[in-house]
């Protein structure tokens, strides 16, 4: 079943967390897949593209996390240990993320699904993050640092990269409980700035599932969890009818 496991999420790119493989390397950039590299299903629909370029994984530390980030960094990877956590892997085009089955034809056929918070072409610049997933509480949390290109009032990220970081954060999380899904309706309250360069926790998860409709909150606080920078409300639509994330993860 492990096996199968690991299968499965190389299928859906997330070999990096659930072990280290020697393909990846520090900088998370994976080298040399070719069709003859660990074959399943899942593994060979993704090869075309890592064919075509390198699948570079950008939740991995990097010169421009803080010190602060890196702590936070640490001590989740501590808590994917006993398998609670696990550590999403982020690349810079949104179908590499998905396996085969929650694809839509044109998805399958459009080479470059550039995802909006992944394609700033210096590190440090503009969203850096990571995001970690327990499954069992429906969670997910993203640690964020935002940088300069991120600036809205002087000194201070802009509301709508917050925005975009929970509903990165929010999205992740639905994805992983319900497959396919989309924002239908996105609710945030400001509560504090976050300044440009702090370090701050994405707390989501899910509260409730009704059909196709997910609904999800998630608190934006500070590391020491003594400022609320922002609360939001979700509900997100599931599109399509095949199983979650999880689902397929767990039948294998
Ligand atoms: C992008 C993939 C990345 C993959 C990542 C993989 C792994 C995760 C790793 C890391 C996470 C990284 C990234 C996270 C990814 C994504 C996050 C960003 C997500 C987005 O950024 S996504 C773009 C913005 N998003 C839109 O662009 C949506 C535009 N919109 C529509 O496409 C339709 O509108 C739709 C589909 C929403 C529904 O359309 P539809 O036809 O399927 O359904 P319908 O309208 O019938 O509604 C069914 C029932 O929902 C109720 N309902 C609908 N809307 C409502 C609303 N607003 N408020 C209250 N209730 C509502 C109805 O009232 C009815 O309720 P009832 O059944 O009770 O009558």
């Amino acid at each position: 079943m492990w096996r199968n496991c690991v299968r499965l999420a190389r299928g859906l790119g997330c070999g990096a967390f659930l072990r280290p493989d020697p393909k990846v390397s520090r900088c998370g950039v994976v080298r040399g897949l070719s069709p003859a590299a660990p074959c399943s299903p899942l593994w060979n629909s993704v090869t075309w593209l890592s064919q075509a370029r390198e699948l570079k994984d950008y939740a991995l530390p990097n010169s421009s996390w803080s010190q602060g980030m890196m702590d936070l960094y640490s001590r989740f990877l501590e808590m994917c240990k006993d398998g609670t956590w696990k550590r999403i892997p982020s690349y810079s085009n949104s179908v590499d993320h998905l396996p085969e089955s929650l694809k839509l034809t044109s998805e399958k056929e459009r080479k470059e699904t550039r995802l909006f918070p992944r394609n700033m072409d210096t590190e440090g610049v503009g969203f850096e993050y990571a995001m970690f997933l327990n499954t069992s509480e429906k969670r997910m949390v993203c640690l964020f640092q935002p940088g300069p290109y991120l600036e809205g009032p002087p000194g201070f990220a802009h509301g709508g990269s917050t925005a975009t970081i929970i509903d990165s954060t929010i999205g992740g999380c639905a994805i992983f409980v319900a497959g396919k899904v989309m924002t239908a309706n996105l609710s945030i309250n400001y509560r504090n700035p976050i300044p440009l360069g702090s370090v701050v926790l994405v707390d989501s998860r899910v509260d409730q599932v009704e059909g196709r409709k997910v609904f999800l909150s998630c608190q934006v606080r500070s590391i020491d969890g003594q400022t609320l920078h922002a609360e939001a409300t979700a509900l997100f639509i599931r599109v399509d009818s095949t199983k979650s994330l999880q689902q397929q993860m767990s039948s294998q």
